[in-house]
């Protein structure tokens, strides 16, 4: 029986998707409004009227035909599926309701939840989380956000672009503090742009909820208001209601479970894969893990590392991202170097109207391999496949120099990017 699938569907019956797919089916239409009002750029003016109730609703719907499928999928399978929280009660024995399944092969997936901080007064109120943010009905008018990661980015510019003001609350000097500082910039900059305000170096000190309205009051004196507040300040793993210590699993310090290379965890037949296992955070490594681990189980000799991950951020410009930055790459002690090409010296872009991002790729100087990509501009978690696709392959620098791209494309930019190794100049536009 596929453990992974089953359990998953189990939730999914019960509970609805609270990540990719609403996130980026609501991004959809906030994208939609906001490349709308940006096209004034172009002599574009576009009166842009949100009607909130039904991109929720669209958003919704996607959610549940998704839901839908796999369940379909499932139940065509065979699997049968047990609505409940499960926790294990025994070695490889796991209990569910009013179900008790031993098996000698049982896989942990059970993801993670969002963090919420211990800010006084925060608990009592009816904040959002990526749990209850796709419920919304109605558009707030004012929304505050603390935390500016992934999902902290994504949904407060989403609101934003749908009509909401918003404010962004940084604990640090940076929004996306995972990525390099110049990707945090321009991000910060398009932000600016879709008036969210944005406020560094700030902690919230005291949380209030009366009369529909929230209340901050931040470590610099100010106070904020808005109809909604949303928490986004990091995830936990799902692993308190599980009792793992029933069958002899450990966690690491932070409740993470521990597994080795082949997703083993410290029992024998227990087995653990994606966010629970602290596995990047994202849903394909999560089915990658879930391939792999069934590659293994068949015997082959595939292990969690031996694969080239890359993943992206849905915001407007996006990040795409894939392999080692050039900080990561010296801290390894790797003969490293990149190269950067900017927006301004990229000719569809300057067609296009976008000026924000650049596309930056790091090479190991001693084999000429790619190790990695940055991309911030137009569409490119799209883009970054090609390097995605190189490095998988192995390749070369040279091949993506040697490459021949169509023009106009954002594409046509990569071999230019690669020819700034052998020299060249930037691409002054348009005879790139
Ligand atoms: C708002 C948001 C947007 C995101 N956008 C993207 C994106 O665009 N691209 C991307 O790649 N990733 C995205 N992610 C991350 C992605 O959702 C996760 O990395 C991915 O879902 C992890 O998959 P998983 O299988 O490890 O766990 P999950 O998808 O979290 O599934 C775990 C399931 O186990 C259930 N569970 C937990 N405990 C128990 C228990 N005791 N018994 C039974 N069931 C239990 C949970 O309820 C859940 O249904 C996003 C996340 C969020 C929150
Ligand atoms: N496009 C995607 O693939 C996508 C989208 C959303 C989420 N995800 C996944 O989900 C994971 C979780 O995302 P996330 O945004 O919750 O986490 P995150 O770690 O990306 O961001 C959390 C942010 O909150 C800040 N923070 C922590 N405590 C704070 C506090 N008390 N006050 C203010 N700020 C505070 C952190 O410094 C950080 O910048 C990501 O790591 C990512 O892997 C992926």
């Amino acid at each position: 029986m596929d453990c992974r699938a089953h359990r998953q569907t189990h939730e999914q019956t019960r509970i609805k998707n609270r990540g990719c797919t609403p996130s980026k089916a609501f991004l959809a239409a906030a994208h939609a409004a906001g490349r709308a009002r940006q096209a004034k750029a172009l002599g574009i003016h576009a009166d842009v009227q949100v009607d909130f109730p039904e991109v929720m609703k669209r958003v919704r719907s996607i959610r549940d035909s998704f839901n839908q499928g796999v369940q379909k999928g499932l139940h065509d399978a065979g699997v049968t599926v047990v609505c409940a929280e499960a926790s294990f009660t025994g070695e490889r024995t796991v209990t569910g309701g009013d179900r008790t399944v031993q098996a000698p092969l049982v896989v942990i997936n059970t993801g993670t939840s969002s963090l919420i901080p211990n800010i006084p007064g925060l608990a009592d109120t009816p904040y959002l989380t990526n749990r209850n943010f796709f419920d919304l009905k109605e558009l707030p008018p004012r929304l505050l956000v603390i935390g500016a990661g992934y999902i902290g980015l994504e949904l407060g510019q989403g609101l934003a672009r749908l009509g909401s003001d918003t404010h962004l609350i940084v604990r640090g000097d940076r929004v996306l503090n995972h990525e390099e500082p110049d990707v945090s910039e321009v991000l910060a900059q398009a932000l600016q742009r879709d008036g969210i305000h944005l406020h560094f170096h700030v902690n919230t000190e005291k949380v209030m909820h009366a009369d529909g309205i929230f209340t901050l009051n931040l470590d610099n004196g100010q106070e904020l208001q808005g109809e909604a507040l949303l928490i986004v300040v990091g995830r936990k793993p799902n692993t308190q209601a599980l009792n793992v210590a029933a069958t002899g699993v450990e966690l690491d310090e932070k409740g993470f479970v521990k597994i080795d290379q082949q997703f083993r965890t410290t029992c024998e037949g227990v087995y653990a894969i994606g966010d629970v296992a602290d596995q990047p955070a994202f849903t394909h490594v999560s089915w990658e893990d879930y391939r792999r681990l069934k590659a293994i189980l068949c015997g082959e000799n595939r292990t969690r590392s031996d694969r080239v991950l890359g993943y992206a951020v849905y915001t407007e410009p996006q990040v795409g991202r894939v392999g080692m930055t050039i900080e990561s790459a010296q801290k390894k002690g790797i003969n490293a170097r990149c190269v950067t090409l900017p927006m301004a010296h990229i000719a569809r872009a300057i067609e296009w109207g976008h000026d924000l991002g650049f596309y930056r790729m790091v090479i190991d100087n001693d084999t000429d391999k790619i190790l990695g990509a940055t991309l911030v501009g137009y569409e490119t978690a799209e883009l970054v496949h090609v390097f995605l696709s190189l490095m998988e392959a192995g390749a070369t620098w040279q091949l993506l120099e040697q490459s021949v791209h169509i023009h106009p494309t954002y594409g046509e930019a990569l071999p230019s990017l690669a020819r700034l190794l052998v020299g060249d100049e930037m691409p002054s536009c348009p005879n790139m």
